[in-house]
């Protein structure tokens, strides 16, 4: 923690909605990311579900400098400095393991662990974090759940992610513990297949507006 280059903070307050990106085609990364940050969101939780999330990666760290890339699905140490070295400018894991956190603490890069329990939530603040994923958001109990976990945490900030809609993203917003959310609904898998970038950027542009 004392050697990350940015906080957990900082990112998760660049903007009120974080894309949970699914990456199939390479070519398809550089072109998606800019129609995004044209939509006016900058923060990428690029996920490492398929073969070529890493180049993936790479390429949007390289070409899209405006953006602030970030790995998520992050399981495990070796993933880890593999995205660190990449250039990845914050972790996102879907869980909380000891070694993650071991790892990340002592890392140059913001982890950002994913908790569904107030046990997990009490594990990484044992580590000094402070910033969590809630995840899976819906399935957990929704905003009630996250609002009944957070009360005893006033400090705690959170990006809840699994289940958010663009019907149901501002109730989550309005919570005072929620700095942003997670959806992959801002990078629909049909619009990267036909290359539908104003699609993309019409997305975030609703989204960032509609937080306001
Ligand atoms: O890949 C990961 O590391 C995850 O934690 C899973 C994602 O956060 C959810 O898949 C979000 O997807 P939606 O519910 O469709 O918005």
């Amino acid at each position: 923690m004392k050697n990350w280059k940015v906080s957990a903070e900082t990112v998760l307050k660049t903007g009120p909605v974080v894309p949970v990106i699914v990456v199939n085609d390479l070519k398809h990364a550089v072109p998606m990311a800019k129609a995004l940050v044209a939509g006016g969101v900058r923060v990428l939780e690029v996920t490492l579900r398929t073969p070529v999330a890493m180049e993936a990666l790479r390429a949007i760290i390289k070409e899209v400098p405006e953006a602030i890339v970030g790995a998520g699905t992050v399981l495990n140490t070796q993933q880890l400095h593999e995205v660190t070295e990449a250039g990845a400018q914050f972790v996102i894991s879907p869980g909380i393991t000891e070694s993650l956190l071991k790892a990340a603490t002592d890392g140059p890069i913001p982890l950002i662990p994913g908790i569904s329990t107030v046990s997990e939530l009490m594990t990484g603040m044992d580590y000094g974090l402070r910033e969590f994923k809630f995840f899976p958001a819906e399935a957990n109990g929704g905003v009630k759940a996250l609002q009944a976990i957070a009360g005893p945490f006033p400090q705690v900030r959170f990006c809840p992610t699994g289940g958010i809609t663009p019907a149901n993203y501002r109730d989550y917003l309005a919570l005072k513990s929620v700095l942003c959310i997670g959806g992959s609904w801002l990078v629909p898998a049909d619009a990267l297949e036909q290359g539908d970038w104003n699609r993309i950027t019409e997305l975030a542009r609703e989204a960032v507006a509609g937080a306001r």
